[in-house]
């Protein structure tokens, strides 16, 4: 992984996802999501929890500005997003890498052909990223699979391949739906430590949607759960958010 690039970053705002207020409800149901009000710096690791249906997902979309809030505004990168044009959208979003609960790999393609898709999409050549590609594809444990289609490859296989693909771009913000859901406890550890790289590496801010409280407990960051479409801080975990810095690299203070 390269060192954190800074000029990426907006040196004027250390705010990468800001909520006020938000509120979401879908045709004519009840608010899915009620009042929420969210703050998180750049290079910060977050966890959701709650309960199945909850609202997490949601919450996730309005994040990765797949959905509008119905109420209140979503402000990425210290930008409100309400407005923007299609293109300072599509810019936006190309800046927040994503984990889908679904997977949505791309069934004609191979494993290596989906992870480089968003490379090759902004223009980049094979020569350039293919070392890159297959390393991470390794590191995911799937080495040997470069050229398998996701029909072929099981869950587990499909989601670290997901993983793979959401990263390889090195975005500010990596957002995931349940990524350890379909992998083992030693296999989710790893994802983990991965997501951890990323967070310390590269100051990557990573928000984390899961039911997996073993996983949870795993890293000292906050956890905010999801309950009648209200969001919470729980107490019962600490952290101040930026776990991956804070357990790998004791010496820096600034946290
Ligand atoms: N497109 C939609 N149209 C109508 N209702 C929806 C839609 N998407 C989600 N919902 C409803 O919103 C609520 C929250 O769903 P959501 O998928 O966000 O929950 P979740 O916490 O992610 O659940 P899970 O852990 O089971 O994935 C549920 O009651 C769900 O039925």
């Amino acid at each position: 992984m390269e060192p954190m690039n800074l000029s990426r970053l907006d040196p004027f705002d250390d705010i990468a996802v800001r909520l006020d207020n938000v509120s979401l409800r879908y045709d004519t149901s009840d608010d899915v999501l009620s009042g929420i009000d969210l703050s998180l710096k750049q290079g910060s690791f977050t966890f959701l929890t709650g309960a199945s249906g909850a609202g997490k997902s949601s919450l996730l979309k309005l994040l990765y500005l797949a959905l509008k809030p119905t109420r209140g505004d979503v402000s990425l990168f210290g930008r409100p997003t309400g407005r923007l044009a299609r293109d300072q959208l599509s810019a936006m979003r190309r800046r927040v890498g994503v984990v889908f609960q679904e997977f949505r790999l791309l069934e004609h393609l191979s494993a290596y052909e989906n992870v480089a898709l968003p490379l090759r999409v902004v223009g980049r050549k094979d020569a350039d990223y293919r070392a890159d590609v297959e390393e991470l594809l390794a590191w995911v444990g799937l080495g040997k699979r470069l050229h398998a289609r996701p029909p072929t490859l099981s869950g587990g296989e499909q989601q670290r391949v997901a993983i793979a693909r959401a990263v390889v771009t090195q975005p500010d913000i990596l957002i995931a739906d349940e990524p350890t859901g379909n992998v083992d406890p030693e296999m989710g550890s790893r994802l983990m430590r991965l997501f951890l790289e990323l967070n310390k590496r590269r100051g990557t801010t990573v928000i984390i949607a899961t039911h997996d409280l073993g996983l949870v407990r795993q890293v000292e960051a906050p956890v905010y759960r999801l309950n009648n479409g209200l969001l919470v801080r729980d107490v019962e975990y600490g952290g101040d958010g930026m776990a991956g810095r804070r357990r790998t690299d004791p010496t820096k203070a600034e946290d």
